[in-house]
């Protein structure tokens, strides 16, 4: 089985080399392909990768093909694709906002699987949202989640509708996470924390929480519960969020992310 990744950005690098230290290719070297020709250095001397600098001779003989550049290169890129493909080979797009049947029509093939990675799958711990087109079989759908779990774990959704709602959730939720985790950070550095016991407080009060959290079948609401003394100072916070609506802030924030995966796809 030859796969190559086209894209070696955040993502695409991310996948490959989960897939590269898996024991799914054997003793095949993982294919990838970027134009740029800094990534291409790097890549080569990593001695992981088969690194192409063409596609004429990438693609033709690569029987599943990770489509991982932005959403606004991919018309460019799906141009250059089209000689050099056939309808045997199956396409994993990890593209926000890119739909099945723009890939088909622009490629002119049938097979595709539209996924949303996120990047904690750079630590092994991304969670992958995927869907299919009806050319995929089952046996070919099993393989590609097979290669996208050794990036941590996925889920398979029904509809394309189910990715775009990802997008606003997994997707992009590291970034929420991480403006969480910034604005905590500039709070402790205001009250006269140094940057690293700033640091330290923020990130292990996160950790915490998460493993407390996933350690239990309890809600978070009921966790805050645990937390909060009444009339205490967890629940002056508390109130203040709700005062100033920011569970709805946040919400209107992943259905922004939401919204504009659909946009994306309808500027095709
Ligand atoms: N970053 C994230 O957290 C997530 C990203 N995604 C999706 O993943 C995709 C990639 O995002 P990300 O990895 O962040 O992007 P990056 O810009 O980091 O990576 C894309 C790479 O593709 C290269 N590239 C551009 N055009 C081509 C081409 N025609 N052929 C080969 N390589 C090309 C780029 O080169 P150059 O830099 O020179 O343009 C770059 O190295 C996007 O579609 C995004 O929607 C999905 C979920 C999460
Ligand atoms: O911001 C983006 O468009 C991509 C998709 C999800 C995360 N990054």
């Amino acid at each position: 089985m030859k796969v190559l990744v086209i894209g070696a950005g955040n993502m695409g690098l991310t996948y490959s080399e989960g897939m590269a230290d898996s024991v799914l290719l054997g003793k095949q070297k993982l294919r990838i392909f970027d134009t740029d020709p800094k990534k291409i250095e790097s890549l080569r001397a990593t001695q992981k990768f088969d690194v192409y600098t063409s596609l004429d001779d990438a693609l033709p003989k690569s029987d599943i093909v990770f489509l991982a550049v932005k959403p606004y290169h991919s018309e460019d890129l799906f141009k250059d694709m089209k000689p050099l493909i056939n309808d045997e080979q199956i396409f994993v797009s990890l593209m926000a906002g890119v739909n099945i049947e723009t890939i088909q029509k622009e490629l002119g093939i049938q097979k595709v699987i539209r996924t949303m990675p996120n990047l904690p799958a750079k630590v092994g711990k991304g969670v992958t949202s995927y869907t299919e087109a009806n050319a995929v079989s089952r046996v070919e759908l099993l393989m590609i989640r097979q290669l996208l779990d050794t990036t941590g774990t996925s889920i398979h959704v029904t509809s394309e509708k189910f990715i775009d709602a990802s997008t606003g959730i997994s997707g992009s939720g590291p970034a929420y996470v991480f403006y969480f985790m910034q604005s905590m950070l500039e709070a402790a550095q205001k009250m006269g924390f140094s940057d690293y016991d700033s640091k330290i407080l923020v990130s292990n009060t996160f950790e915490g929480a998460i493993e407390l959290f996933n350690q239990s079948n309890i809600s978070p609401e009921r966790w805050i519960d645990k937390v909060a003394s009444k009339g205490g100072t967890t629940q002056a916070a508390i109130d203040s969020m709700e005062d100033n609506n920011v569970k709805q802030l946040i919400q209107d924030a992943a259905y922004a992310a939401f919204d504009r995966a659909v946009e994306l796809g309808k500027d095709k």
